[in-house]
């Protein structure tokens, strides 16, 4: 446990104490024998008095029968003793806050998705044809390629609720080509936003060579008719050829005189968006948007078009008859993850009354309840610093910035004792706060044993870092964040085959390239059965024209398949400074209730015992305060920002 104070602010704690007395709207000013008889020597470590009430504090109803400020320095040594009568402990207990008041909009910090690129468009096959010109050059357009998926960071989203509710996110596919060199539109992009804290880890991908997209073959689908087994016209379609697209369009007087033609190999212009995927991203994606980002990131691009039949044209081949399929998007499995980017973490039990702290010291109105786990989502207060306090350098960015300094503080649900063991809401939302610059921790003084209290409160943040980091706690750990996330863990992805990432996955690329050799393709036989001598009756039959090439199709892999990757190396984890080594100070809340001055003190002796056994930590923080009073929340605001260097 470490603190690590600035020395502003020591020395501003030391400086101020001397002429405060301790704690004086609470407990009776101590003697110095009174301290010593409690076997303490550190009260000139409290921050100072806590008489001035908070000016912010209007929902408070007893907050409006607080005394005025107390201006000179000799009554804030001796400040009149408040007298709580039962009328007004009954209201400080009661807060009422109107349902209205309170924010509650919805919030979601997991979130699994499935991005699929948009496919290209096809390629188209057509000629030129005008009056005296029977026989044009081919001028089939290129099909569009599909769209993109991006993502982006941006500054007031809050939550990852809104983000594709059925957890798809589709781009569009591109339009085919069209005849007259019109090439297809290409499809749209999409842009994912999401709130700056983001972590993106990728979890699988996968392409959709088996996954048609409602093109239909025309030519396949004329086999059928013709008769043939259903079980030889799904094979057909589905089949070793299907990477070729063969539909002339209005071409029934080129079949007068087919030309029967093969096409270029090898057949390099069809890519699907997974190879372009392994060229962008070869390694598993992971993205810790923790800044706004001004571009859009790329996170799958969209497969490429299919060419028209010009792209073939060739001294030796005048009037190709074929054109290329787009390729098919590729989609990847992703887990979002938002961490809440917060100054100031406030970490305690349920009903310790860190929203009220909150609602005190910034203007969120967070829920306050007197039940556990009121709050069931992370709050953000933002608190503005009066300039007068600034340094010249933060005044500066001020300047440049246009606005004041400030800071936040996040409050997250209760943590109870075996939180990590997924007991009360679990210790998820330690996230919110894992990025903090200080914790504070919030105890509840009118508990049996704040110690204690703050003992377990350190057992479960040291149980979530375990499991981060994959201690002993980690199966339980991630496993509930997989649960939450929609089981998308890494484990739960179907067995896997590679597609050309490592050294096995380039073996097998190159096999596939070399069944795609003219000479040991294979399906010419079952071609060449309804090739030349068929296609003038299929026209008859359908009207349109078919053509089918004579033989040489390439061979592709026999059955196309889901491919998914497996993700290894594991996702590189970006270090974060662990919570455990970060500043952190105590915030003894409900110090206005009866019987809580002894528990205090047990509190400030158990901290500088805590102090002591570590070199590097001066003091630890421990600021009493009525979180609902609103008093003394003015100092745990000054300690802050001495802690953040304001
Ligand atoms: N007497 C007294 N009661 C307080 C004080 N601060 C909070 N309370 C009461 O404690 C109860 C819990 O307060 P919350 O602010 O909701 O506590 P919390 O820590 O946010 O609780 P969860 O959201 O459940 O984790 C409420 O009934 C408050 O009125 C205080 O300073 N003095
Ligand atoms: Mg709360």
């Amino acid at each position: 446990m470490v603190l690590r104070l600035p020395r502003s602010v020591s020395q501003r704690a030391r400086s101020g104490i001397a002429s405060f007395t301790l704690t004086p709207f609470l407990y009776p000013p101590a003697s110095a024998a009174h301290l010593k008889a409690r076997g303490s020597n550190c009260f000139d470590a409290v921050a100072g008095s806590l008489t001035h009430p908070c000016h912010r504090n209007l929902w408070c109803t007893a907050a409006l029968k607080r005394p005025p400020p107390i201006e000179d320095e000799v009554s804030v040594q001796t400040p009149p003793e408040e007298v709580f009568e039962e009328e007004d402990l009954v209201s400080v207990q009661q807060p009422h806050h109107p349902h209205s008041e309170y924010s509650t909009s919805p919030f979601t910090d997991l979130r699994a998705l499935t991005l699929s690129a948009g496919s290209g468009g096809h390629g188209c096959v057509s000629f030129l044809r005008e009056k005296f010109v029977p026989n044009g050059p081919a001028n089939g357009g290129d099909g569009g390629s599909g769209g993109s998926v991006y993502i982006q960071a941006v500054y007031g989203e809050t939550s990852l609720h809104k983000i594709a509710r059925d957890g798809a996110v589709q781009a569009t596919a591109g339009r085919n080509g069209q005849g007259s060199a019109v090439n297809g539109k290409r499809g749209d992009d999409i842009v994912i936003r999401v709130p700056v804290g983001t972590v993106v880890r990728e979890i699988s991908r996968w392409d959709r060579e088996s996954e048609e997209l409602g093109w239909e073959n025309a030519h396949d689908e004329n086999i059928a008719k013709q008769g043939e087994g259903e079980e030889e016209g799904a094979k057909r379609k589905h089949g070793e050829n299907d990477n070729w697209l063969h539909y002339p369009r209005s071409l029934s007087q080129n079949l007068q005189s087919p030309q029967f033609t093969e096409a270029p190999f090898p057949f390099h212009h069809h890519r699907s968006s997974s190879e372009i995927l392994a060229q962008t991203h070869p390694t598993p994606v992971y993205l810790d948007l923790s800044e706004p980002t001004m571009q859009p990131i790329l996170l799958l691009p969209g497969a490429p078009g299919g060419f028209g039949n010009p792209h073939f044209v060739s001294n030796e081949l005048r009037r190709p008859k074929f054109a290329t399929k787009g390729g098919k998007g590729a989609r990847m499995k992703v887990q979002l993850e938002l961490k809440i980017l917060a100054d100031v973490g406030l970490v305690g039990l349920p009903n310790a009354g860190k929203s009220s702290f909150l609602r005190s010291v910034s203007g969120k109105r967070a829920r306050v309840g007197e039940w556990a786990f009121t709050t069931l989502s992370p709050n953000i207060g933002t608190i503005v610093l009066d300039e007068r306090v600034m340094t010249p350098q933060n005044r500066v960015e001020a300047w440049e910035h246009q606005q004041h300094p400030r800071f936040t503080i996040a409050d997250i649900p209760g943590l109870i004792s075996d939180a990590h063991l997924n007991k009360g809401l679990g210790h998820g939302f330690l996230r919110h706060v894992e990025r903090a610059k200080v914790l504070g921790f919030v105890l509840d003084l009118s508990r049996d044993d704040p110690v204690a209290d703050l003992e377990s409160l350190w057992r479960e943040v040291r149980a979530y870092e375990q499991g981060e980091d994959g201690g002993e706690n980690g199966g339980i750990v991630k496993g509930m964040m997989s649960e939450m996330a929609g089981n998308t863990n890494v484990d739960d992805v179907e067995p896997v085959e590679d597609l050309g990432l490592n050294e096995e996955g380039a073996e097998v690329l190159e096999d596939v390239e070399g069944e795609k050799e003219p000479e040991k393709a294979g399906v010419a036989g079952e071609e060449g059965s309804v090739g030349e001598e068929n296609s003038e009756e299929l026209v008859r039959f359908l009207g349109v024209a078919a053509f089918v090439p004579r033989r040489e199709a390439p061979q592709l892999p026999k059955k196309p398949v889901t491919r998914r990757f497996e993700l290894e190396p594991p996702h590189p984890r970006q270090e974060q400074p662990r919570m455990s080594s970060k500043p952190w100070f105590v915030i003894a809340n409900k110090a206005d209730l009866p019987g809580t001055e002894e528990k205090y003190w047990a509190l400030k002796k158990h901290l500088e015992e805590e102090a002591k056994k570590r070199s590097d930590l001066k003091e630890i923080g421990l600021l009493p305060i009525s979180a609902l009073r609103g008093q003394g929340v003015d100092k745990v605001v000054d300690w802050m920002k001495g802690m953040l260097g304001f």
